[in-house]
Parts: C-alpha cells; structure tokens; sequence
C-alpha cells in the first residue's frame, strides 16, 4: 500500500488548533517549526477512536504531551515520522497510539497467518520491551488487538506457544530474538502495516545496524509501509541511515536547543578514583536521595561496586546484560517498589525505562558515547518531575566530557563534591 492510499484509507485527522493542518501540506521533509511551544491539546479534542481515547481517559491521560501534539497529526494520517524529543516527554505514547489508530482505522487483512504482526515495535533491550508492551496493554485495553512480545533470555518454545495461540496485531520484540523467530519461520513480516524502531540511534548504531538492516528487508518496502522512528538523541550518520528507509519523512523535533532533558539539574564533581566510593555511599544515604540509579560503563565495574555497595549495608540491585532475564525483571520490580535503594545498571538501563521517582542518577563512570549520558540523566527528572544527576570525572574519565559538552551544546560546570559528602568513614 502506497504512502497516497495509506492517507487516503484514513479519515482525515481534525485538530482543534490552527496552523498544523496547514503545516502538513507544506513540504513534508522539513523539519516541523519547533520555535513556537506547542498548543496545549486535550486528547478528547482529536479524532481518535474511541477504544483509545477511553483507555487514556483511564490512564488519566487529558492532554497531549508537545512531542504528542507534533507527531500525532502527521503519523495518524500516514506519514513516516522522524520524532525527536527528550527523554521522558512521552514518546512512547506518541507511537503507541499511532499503532493503535492505523490498526483500527483498517481491517486485518482476510487472509492471515499466526505469525504474520501487523505491527512491528522494535527496541533495544529486553526491559525497554516489556515496558512497552506493558504501555501497549494500557493504550490498547479496549483495542480488541493482540500484542506480543519477544525478547532474549526468556524461554523460547513459551514464546513460540505464545504467539501461535492466536494471531499477532503488534509484535514488541529486541533485535536478536525476532531474527531467530524469522529465521524459523515462525514470524514474517512481509505483511507489516507500520514499523516503530524506538531508542532509534541505538538501534541504528554500529552494534545493532545489522540486525536492525535485515529486519527492515524483512519488512514491506518503504512505500508500502508506515515507518515511525523516536528518540531523544540522533546523530548525523544514525539520520541519514534512518531517512533512506522511510518515505518522505516528516522530522519532528522538540526543543532541539536542549538536548538533555532541561527537568534535571546536572552535577560534575571533579574527584579521584579513590573519592568515587565513599563519595557514592554518603550521597545515596542522603535523606533526599530517595530512588537512585548508579550507572558504570562495564559489567565488571558494575558488579564490583554492587558487592562493594551490599558489603556496606546498602540495599542495592544489580542490572547488566549478564544477568538472566528473569532475575533482570524482578530486580527492576524490586526498585520500581521501592524495596531498593540503588540500581546499579550498565547502560542496559540507561535507554527509555521509566521508574517512578527516582531522585537522582548517578554517573560513576562518564559513559564512552555522549549520547549514553543524556539517555542515562533523562532516567530522572520525568513526566513533569525534577531530578539530580551527579556525575563524577576523575582522571581516568574527565577527558569525555568535552565531547558531552558538545552534544549537550553548552559547558558543565565542573566542581569539587561538598566537604560534608566527603568523609571517609565508609
Ligand atoms: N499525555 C500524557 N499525559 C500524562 N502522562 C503522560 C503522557 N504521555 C506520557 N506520559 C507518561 O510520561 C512518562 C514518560 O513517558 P515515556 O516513557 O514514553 O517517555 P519517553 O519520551 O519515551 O522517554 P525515553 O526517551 O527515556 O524513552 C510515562 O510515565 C508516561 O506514562
């Protein structure tokens, strides 16, 4: 189904604010004017149908968030969207209820095969997965639609039982493991209406490309399906790659000016390596410390400073991808309940998960990639909320900084950590 017939099949979208309408006749390439903050706009002010507009309602969901407001008019008349915005503002919705929309808007096709989705989520890791999916349920309650996911470390034959029981509408699946679904012939993708690639530049980096490319090969072409790209970070490279799988896409962009999340007031204490410990554990026993993710580069260092951390008497949990799947899970519950002070995660947990209430996030190595540290400090300071991040630079890490500094587009301002949070006595 060509990009024209895909806008054709659906009622034209009615918005009850001047200018965007009009905005989407104009050359769809270009990026959306982002100048001006967007309209506030009540959900029930938009043609949704009313399966999805009552699930928001439920979800206490009134108005749209900016990225919401920029993106849904033009991915819920079919256009392919590139979608841009901080992290925490919403984009996971943003997507959501386009799927849902398109999916209802059209009947399944007559012929169908278990196996066959009609939408594609793909994301990065297992967890960001599972969230979505869980959203998806929320988003979709009184769908009538299928969701499914699928993702490594978890059994494969209850995965595959699963998804034959009944016919797939959206597939919310990691990279790796849909591949072997497809390899098997256990899924196709040659009837995909939309494909939704979330955390886009991490899924379209040098350490996910090929997997991410075949997928797209598996899927109908360009033109004959809908593409909806999100992220709060995109590089030149990651943009181009992006474009030249999407249909005249439309770039939507929020506050480009602030790249990280203007919601979180950000630290960098200048220390040595041997500060970094003690540093840490007076910080996370401050009484205003309340939920705080501690994120290092490697595994190693990780789980060395877990145990450091469980030796000391700290309730921590530990997440990196060496961890099985379901440990992984009831360690994040564990810290969503709050029966966890501290989560100490490699990036793994750096990308799109959402925990209520964490206060501050804690930078104990200076991530490799700028972007990783704007993804890592957006896990606080979320849906309208405040947070901290405090990110520690010693000699062995001070030298990427610049680089953040860059893509951050303004200088940190660098500083000795207080005295008070400076005793040794741990
Ligand atoms: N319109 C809305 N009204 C109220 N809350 C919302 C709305 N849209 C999203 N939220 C809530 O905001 C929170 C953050 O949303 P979400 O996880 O989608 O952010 P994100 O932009 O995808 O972040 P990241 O870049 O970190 O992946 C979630 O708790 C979500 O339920």
């Amino acid at each position: 189904m060509c990009l024209l017939l895909r806008m054709c099949t659906k009622p034209p979208l009615i918005l009850n604010f001047s200018g965007t309408t009009n905005a989407m006749s104009d050359d769809t390439h270009s990026a959306v004017p982002s100048d001006k903050p967007a309209p506030k706009i009540a959900f029930s002010t938009l043609d949704l149908s009313s399966q999805v507009a009552r699930a928001l309602a439920d979800m206490g969901f009134e108005h749209c968030s900016p990225i919401q407001a920029k993106s849904l008019p033009y991915s819920l008349s079919g256009h392919d969207v590139l979608g841009k915005a901080q992290t925490g503002t919403g984009k996971t919705a943003a997507f959501l209820i386009a799927v849902f929309e398109d999916l209802l808007r059209q009947p399944a096709p007559e012929e169908r095969f278990a196996g066959e989705p009609r939408a594609l989520v793909i994301a990065p890791t297992r967890e960001l997965v599972m969230q979505i999916a869980k959203d998806a349920a929320a988003i979709g309650k009184y769908a009538g639609l299928s969701v499914q996911t699928l993702v490594g470390g978890m059994d494969f034959n209850k995965q595959m039982q699963a998804l034959h029981g009944q016919f797939v509408d959206i597939l919310v699946a990691t990279p790796g493991r849909l591949l072997d679904f497809c390899e098997r012939r256990e899924v196709y993708l040659d009837q995909l209406e939309i494909l939704v690639i979330d955390e886009a530049d991490r899924m379209l980096d040098m350490g996910f490309i090929p997997q991410v490319k075949r997928i797209v090969r598996l899927a109908p072409r360009k033109t004959h399906r809908q593409t909806l790209l999100f992220s709060a970070t995109f590089s030149d490279d990651v943009l181009r790659l992006a474009e030249s799988w999407m249909f005249e896409p439309v770039s939507v962009e929020i506050e480009p000016e602030t790249v990280a999340t203007d919601s979180v007031e950000q630290f960098i204490y200048m220390v040595s390596g041997d500060e970094k410990l003690p540093l840490l554990c007076n910080l996370i026993s401050m009484p205003d410390v309340k939920n705080v993710m501690i994120f290092a580069n490697r595994r190693d260092q990780c789980r060395t400073l877990y145990e450091r951390l469980r030796k000391q008497g700290y309730k921590v949990g530990l997440l990196s991808g060496e961890i099985p799947q379901g440990k992984r899970v009831k360690t994040l519950e564990a810290f969503k309940e709050g029966s966890l002070q501290a989560l100490v995660a490699t990036d793994v947990a750096g990308r799109g998960i959402h925990i209520d209430g964490v206060s501050h996030v804690v930078n104990y190595t200076l991530p490799e990639e700028p972007e990783d540290y704007v993804h890592r400090i957006g896990r606080t300071g979320r849906a309208g909320n405040t947070g901290q991040s405090i990110s520690f630079a010693c000699e062995d890490d001070a030298f990427r900084l610049p680089a953040i500094e860059e893509l951050l587009g303004r200088k940190l301002k660098c500083e000795l950590p207080p005295e008070h949070l400076l005793n040794y006595d741990n």
